[in-house]
This record gives structure tokens, sequence and C-alpha cells, in this order.
């Protein structure tokens, strides 16, 4: 039996791994009673006999598979795929991890172990699948391997790729989360198509990335839902399966060197899953690519295509090692697959705790929960030669080592991001009937009431009043309008995270997207249901005051936008969104200088900080010197009949500072829209940036692991010599 290097005194043990192995070991059933390692001389008896030598056996085909996979990695040189991935022979990535834990805490007592104590690895022309019950932490080990652990998870032991510590980011590697989120406008062939523009280098020609999109489609079965809109809410479009398959699509169009699929073949029928993987394995094979996936049910055929498995339950290993040997793992515990059953099935039927049912072991039908069969191959798999050999390959991929990951990305140029950004972006908004049409309608018929309602407005006294009402309600109320934009934002938002994350643009060309393709849209409603009002109401004629009114209703509302995206970069949903930007508007509004005049507020804070940096000061600002200036009105002051200036009204009656003049107003508008997006780049650019950061404050090192929480197998394999 291979020796646990340094396992710790059991008095050391922390509550949470303590329970953890209780849990183990309470079924009390020795593991060497049921799978005894080859090493051991066993009593001789017939039975035992030839368990042993079934065993040997076992164990030389488990030699020969790993030699096997051994042997693939040692290819020298790797085959040159095409022009595309111009990566340089031998920059493939090998991945190892190894004592991995992932624990989440509930509280300050409570902490529940994600991943125990897995180590493993994943090396190019390979496919690792990943399996196991649902929620025995298969999404959580590809997260950790891919560095995407959410910060609520404290990770410990050691995950490195090519032998070395470092991240995974932005476009080293492509991830295919589990949810698929897309464009639902567009159609598949635009979805793939603008993920080739951006993703692929300026090098290639057109026609080139069109071919490669088209190619990628086929290869995935798409070829007959091209031209279908991908469809989400309120407008059904693809299947969930074929949705998944756009998604993977678009993953693979660069041939990624790692690639991390979540399952991959949820929504897909047999043949679909076979398809796909098969595209997948052969990535792997002749490309010498890293796969791993996790994957649920796969077809007898399917399996066959995987090279290694990860057989999880409960965050622990129940087996590691070639696909091709697990039924025979599983026959030696006495837990053999029936002829007609698919040995995933049998895998996964024997590993499942979720519900009650009898496992029955060897051949005498000895039953036993299924909490016991998994304590039994979970204790003989640790046991084993194999684990063994699979600890010792890592080790031996640690000395090995590798290259150190460049910073990869796009290959297109930041020109032809924020070009194909701009242009999708686009598509996408002017499809949307709800955030583009409705809100177009609604801004019409908003303004045609305000039309109707300050109707012909004319110049007598009480003129003043209404002139600043309409004015007022235009500034206010017309562009916070633009708040209902938010949920398209936060989906933006969701698409934004995958796409940077797997490299397929920079921070900067997405800003540049995202502000160059709402202008169109943001002008149109501001002209057209803006000259309704304006010329309705009657407001100051002359073609120079309805262009700085239409330019800035036009300002304000890129405003509103520009800080509902940096809301919806910061809290990713809906009602919560919506709540802050309606509250964070509303004290603007009210120390905006409309409501109380600016002398008039009592407290400091109010009147300085917040009324400088409310954009409703502005706003009204301008709104009311466009108006006003150049006006003359009646004043009804002690009856008598004088005329007064509309400046006289701003400077005295309005108190607004007539040292500058509306274009001042409109420029600092301006800059606060300029202001507002470089947040919004800085958030989503540095928050990326810190996630490492805040996961590395959460990750406990190997040695913090010993004292707070000891790991039976903490000390890394290579230090143990092994
Ligand atoms: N960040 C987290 N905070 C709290 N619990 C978490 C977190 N991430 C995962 N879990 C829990 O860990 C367990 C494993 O989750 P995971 O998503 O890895 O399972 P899975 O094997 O991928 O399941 P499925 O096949 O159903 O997708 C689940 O019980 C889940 O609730």
């Amino acid at each position: 039996m291979p020796s646990q290097p340094n396992v710790p005194e059991r008095t050391k043990r922390s509550t949470c791994h303590e329970t953890m192995e209780r849990e183990e070991e309470k079924d009390g059933i020795g593991m060497e009673e049921y799978f005894p390692s080859p090493s051991e001389p066993k009593p001789s008896h017939p039975e035992h006999d030839d368990h042993n030598a079934s065993f040997r056996i076992f164990h030389e085909n488990i030699s020969l598979e790993m030699e096997r996979a051994k042997l693939s990695t040692r290819r020298e040189n790797f085959p040159q795929c095409d022009a595309v991935q111009s990566g340089s022979q031998g920059d493939s990535i090998f991945l190892t991890w190894e004592d991995l834990w992932v624990t989440v805490s509930n509280g300050k007592t409570k902490c529940r172990s994600l991943l125990q104590g897995l180590t493993g690895y994943a090396q190019p022309g390979e496919f690792l699948a990943i399996m196991g019950p649902s929620g025995c932490g298969k999404s959580t080990l590809l997260d950790a391997l891919a560095g995407r652990l959410s910060s609520n998870t404290r990770q410990s032991g050691e995950i490195l790729i090519n032998g070395r510590k470092q991240t995974l980011a932005f476009g080293t590697s492509a991830y295919v989360t589990q949810d698929d989120t897309l464009m639902t406008t567009l159609t598949v062939r635009e979805a793939v198509y603008y993920s080739a523009q951006l993703q692929l280098p300026d090098s290639m020609s057109r026609s080139e990335k069109k071919e490669r999109a088209e190619m990628t489609m086929r290869e995935l079965g798409l070829q007959d839902t091209m031209n279908t809109r991908i469809g989400g809410w309120g407008s059904k479009g693809l299947s969930g399966g074929q949705k998944r398959r756009v998604s993977i699509c678009i993953e693979i169009l660069t041939r990624p060197k790692l690639l991390f699929l979540d399952e991959p073949t949820s929504g897909l029928d047999s043949a679909a899953s076979y398809h796909v993987i098969k595209r997948i394995a052969d990535l792997a094979q002749q490309d010498e690519r890293t796969i791993i996936a996790s994957i649920h049910q796969p077809s007898s055929e399917v399996f066959e295509l995987f090279h290694n498995l990860c057989l999880l339950s409960s965050g622990r290993t129940v087996y590691f090692g070639p696909a091709s040997a697990a039924n025979e793992f599983f026959a030696l515990n006495g837990f053999p697959c029936p002829t007609l059953r698919n040995p995933s099935d049998h895998f996964l039927r024997t590993i499942n705790k979720d519900f009650d049912q009898d496992i029955e072991q060897g051949s005498d039908g000895l039953k036993m929960t299924t909490e016991e069969a998994i304590n039994i191959l979970v204790r003989s798999y640790k046991s084993s030669e194999i684990c063994q050999q699979v600890r010792t390959r890592v080790a031996e991929l640690y000395k090995k080592g590798g290259k150190t990951l460049e910073k990869k990305g796009s290959q297109a140029s930041f020109f032809t991001q924020s070009l194909v950004l701009t242009r999708r972006s686009f598509v996408n908004m002017y499809r949307d009937v709800g955030y583009y049409w409705l809100r177009f309608a609604v801004y019409i018929s908003l303004c045609l009431c305000v039309g109707t309602v300050f109707y012909k407005i004319g110049h007598s006294y009480g003129s003043i009043q209404a002139r600043s009402s309409v004015l007022m309600y235009i500034a206010s109320f017309i562009t916070f309008m633009a708040i209902g934009g938010f949920p398209s934002f936060v989906e933006d938002m969701k698409i934004f995270e995958r796409e940077r994350l797997n490299g397929h643009y920079g921070v900067g060309a997405y800003v540049m997207g995202n502000t160059l393709s709402s202008i169109p849209y943001l002008l149109l409603v501001s002209a057209a249901p803006g000259a309704i009002a304006y010329y309705l109401v009657g407001l100051q004629r002359g073609i120079e005051h309805f262009v700085y009114f239409t330019l800035l209703l036009f300002i304000c509302t890129l405003l509103v936008e520009s800080l509902m995206m940096i809301i919806a970069s910061v809290v990713p949903n809906f009602l919560m969104g919506i709540i802050s930007g309606a509250g964070i508007q509303g004290l603007m509004m009210l120390n905006g200088g409309f409501f109380r005049l600016r002398d008039d507020i009592p407290n400091p804070f109010w009147r300085y900080p917040i009324y400088y940096i409310s954009f409703h000061k502005y706003a009204f600002e301008g709104f009311y010197k466009n108006e006003f200036e150049g006006l003359t009105f009646p004043s009804n002051q002690g009856g008598q009949p004088i005329l007064m200036s509309g400046n006289e009204i701003l400077r005295k009656t309005l108190q607004m500072d007539m040292d500058y003049s509306k274009w001042v107003d409109l420029a600092v508008l301006l800059g606060m829209v300029v202001l507002y997006r470089l947040i919004f780049l800085g958030i989503i650019k540095f928050v990326e940036k810190f996630k490492p950061i805040i996961r590395a404050l959460g990750t406990i090192s190997p040695k913090q692991t010993t004292q707070v929480m000891v790991n039976p197998y903490s000390t890394p394999l290579h230090e143990a010599g092994i």
C-alpha cells in the first residue's frame, strides 16, 4: 500500500474535516477487506488466488494505459494545425492538481467541503471527463482548475499549469460554462461569425474567417439552424441543445490549447452528443489540445472517446485514471457492470447517494447502502496502484515543467474589435423590441402628452412657471426613463463577462463598441420625440435653440445610460440595479437646484458636493438658459406692467449661475459622460484584475491548511519525493 506522507495526528484535526473523515469511517468496513492492495500477501485460498490474479492483470492493464498516455504527451513535434492556431510547437498546456480542497463556509463555525483532496492531471492530446452525480462538485472542480471559483469559496492545495503556479486568464484557455449566455437577437450564423471576427487575427481574410465559422458550425451539426435567431425569453428560437452547440462552436473557433466544458452534452440527444464529443475529442487528439469536460450520462460510444475519467462523489475521488479501466476497477471492488447496462450509468448509479437504494456487492449479493459502497470505492482507490501512478504522473509533470503562458486574448486588432462590437451591439439593440422600439414608442407618447398638456405655452407671466415645469419634466423624467435599458445592460454584462474571460476582446474595445452603438438610437429618441414636444409646447423659436435642446436631451440620456452601465457592472441584478439607479437619480434630481434653490438648502453637504456633482444642475441650467435667454415676460409686481428679461428670471428667481454660457453646461455634461464611461471601463477592467487577489486572500496556503483544517494528504507529491 502506498504510504501517505505526513499523516497528521488525529487530535489536531479540525471539525470540518474531522466530520468528513468520520463519515468515511462510520460504515466500519475497511477497504482492504474488499479491495486488497496487490503488494500485500493474502492467505492462500482459491477464491483469493483468483481475485489476486485478476487484480494483477488489472494493474498491468492500467500500467499499459498510463504508459500509452505518457507516450502521447512525449511526442515532441506537435502537428502544426493551421495558420490560426499559430501555436509554436510544444506550447501546449498541461495541468496538474494536487490535494485540492475547496470549501465554503456558511457562517462562523460551519464549513462545507466541496472538493476533498483531489489529485489529478490533464495533458495535451487527451480528453479528461469528469463524471459524478449531480452536486458532486464537477463544476467546482472545473472552476477551480480554470481559476474561476467564486469569492465565497476557499481553496487549498496546488494547481499547476505547465508545472508552475500561473493564472489562466483572457484567452489562454476557453471555458464553455453550464449556462448558455448568448445574444438572443442574433442568428446562429451572425453569432458565430461575429465571434470569428472578434477572435481570429486580422491577417486572415474575411472569407477565411467566414469559412472557419461555417466549417465549425457544420462540424457541430448547426447547418440547418444557421439562419435561426437564438431566441430567449418571449421569443423562442433555438432549442436548449442547439444553444449548447452554439456556445461550444464559439469557443472552439480558435482551437484553444486548453478547453474546459461544463456539461457540453446537456440537452443533446445521444447522436448529437456523440458527434459533439467526437469533434472535441478529435480536437484533443489531432490538435494536441487539452480538454477537460464534466459530463452527465454519456452513452457507451461517447464513453469510449474519453482518455481519462475522474469520477467524483460528494467532492471525493472515486476513481481517476484511464476511462477504459474504470469498469474493471468497479468489478474488482465487487460492483461489476451488468451485461446490458451502460458502464457510465452503472458508475453513476453505484455512487449516487441522493436516493434510497441498496447496492449489491460481489457474487454473494451482499447488500449495503450507497454511502457504504462509495466509501469502499474511495478507500480502495486511495490505496490502489492506479492512484499511486496518477500521483507519480503528477510529480513527473511537475518536474517536466513547461512554458510560462503568454497573455493571449483576441488576435484581432483593437480597431477590428471595436468595429465588430459596435456593429454587433447595434444589431442587437435595434432587434430588441422591448429595449428599442417599445422605449421609443413610450418616448413619443410621453412627448405627445407633454405637448398637449403645455400646448402653445405663450409668453404670459404664468408661462414662466409653466416653462420651468415642462423643462424640469424633460430634464429629469424623460432622461430618467433611460433606466429602462437596465435589463439589457445586465444581459450585456453577462455576455461580456463570458467573452472577456475567454479572451474574445479587450475591455477598451467593448466600452468603445458599447458607447458608439448606443449613439444613433439615443439621438433618434432625443430628436424625434423632442421635436414633437418642442413644437407643440412652442418653446423658443430658432434652429440653434432646437439643436441645443436636442443635443442636451441626447447627452443627458447618454449620461443616465452610462450611470446604469456602471451600476450593471457592480450590481448584476435587475431589481437591485433598477432600485439603486432610481435612488441615485432621485438624490441628484432633488439636489439639482430646482426643487430647492441652492442658497436655501440648509445642509452644506447637499449644497456643495452633491449639488455640483448632480448632473441635473447642469441639465436644468442648460435647458433654462436655452429657453429663457433672449425672451421677455410681463411682471405683475405692484400691478405695473413691467417687462422682465429671461436672464433676470434665471439670475434672480431661479438663482442660476449666469457667469458661463449654456454651452459650458453642455460641455460639463459631456465631460461627465466621458468620466462615467471611464469609471465603467475601470470597474470592468480592474474588478477582473482584483479577482485573483480577492481569491488569493481567500486561498488558504497548504501550510495554513495543516494548521486550520488538517488535510491528510497535505504534502505535495514532489516534496514527498514521489
Ligand atoms: N460558491 C458556492 N457557494 C456555496 N455552495 C456552492 C458554491 N459552489 C458550489 N456549491 C455547492 O457545491 C456543490 C457542488 O456544486 P457543483 O456545481 O460543483 O456540482 P455539479 O457536480 O457540477 O452539479 P451538476 O451536475 O448538477 O451541475 C453543490 O451542492 C453546490 O450547491
